[in-house]
């Protein structure tokens, strides 16, 4: 594999203090990683600080899962790109499915977030996807492109990371085929061309949804694949080195 890869692990909501031993062994691992092969975690906010010291030095960037649209004010228990930038985070991510779906996200709401953390110096990944229901029923395509229409920010494409993950794979063991993630991806990179032209291309496209060691490969390989968003395999660094690896 020659083409530039974002492999990004998001912990949810979890990792205590004893999970910054992942952090540190995670960051070996990229930074003996190619150069064209960038890996980064979000860990719960709790975490960010330290996670920060234990990657000190090395290509290992670190994120938060989610940021509020304002950069401060009263909005309890939220956190701020803003903040996250003032930490030394690198991205942000928005748009997860489980916080579209727990937390009433929409795409307005969606496309607010991605443009501050962008407008904070961060790199937005921005996650789109269907639910197994949509993709039964054969609206798979026309679903994340609305998804996308609604939520891509108007900022700078080069600091959009779009995150492709289908709800039905996530944290469930399954995976679409791989060429069912050509198609989605591929459609995915119409629509960036189509909005911010040739920039669009440049945007890495994510798979998120079951990546695990034994299929990491194959779901790289897929062309328009620009990386994963890792879930519960991002947690062990036993688990998400050999994810890095296949990158
Ligand atoms: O953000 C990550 C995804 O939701 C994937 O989670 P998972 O790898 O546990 O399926």
């Amino acid at each position: 594999m020659d083409k530039p890869m974002l492999v990004a692990g998001n912990w949810k909501m979890n990792g205590l203090q004893a999970a910054l031993a992942e952090v540190e062994a995670i960051a070996r691992a990229a930074d003996g990683a190619p150069s064209r092969v960038e890996v980064a975690v979000a860990p719960p906010f709790t975490l960010i600080a330290r996670a920060k010291d234990a990657a000190a030095g090395s290509r290992l960037r670190i994120g938060g899962q989610d940021c509020h649209a304002n950069p401060s004010g009263a909005h309890t228990g939220c956190i701020s790109a803003t903040m996250l930038a003032d930490l030394g985070c690198d991205f942000a991510i928005v748009g997860h499915s489980e916080r579209r779906t727990d937390n009433g996200e929409t795409d307005a709401i969606v496309k607010a977030k991605a443009t501050a953390a962008i407008g904070a110096g961060l790199r937005a990944i921005l996650c789109v996807g269907e639910t197994e229901a949509e993709r039964d029923a054969g609206r798979h395509l026309d679903v994340v492109g609305a998804q996308l229409v609604g939520s891509l920010p108007d900022a700078d494409p080069a600091s959009v990371v779009i995150a492709y993950e289908p709800v039905w794979a996530i944290g469930t063991g399954r995976t679409p085929r791989a060429s069912d993630v050509d198609e989605m991806h591929s459609a995915i990179r119409a629509r960036l061309v189509a909005r911010y032209g040739e920039e669009g291309r440049g945007i890495l496209i994510l798979y998120g949804g079951s990546v695990k060691p034994s299929n990491a490969a194959e779901l790289f390989a897929v062309p328009e694949v620009g990386g994963a968003l890792v879930g519960g395999a991002s947690l062990k660094a036993a688990d998400f080195l050999p994810i890095i690896a296949a990158a």
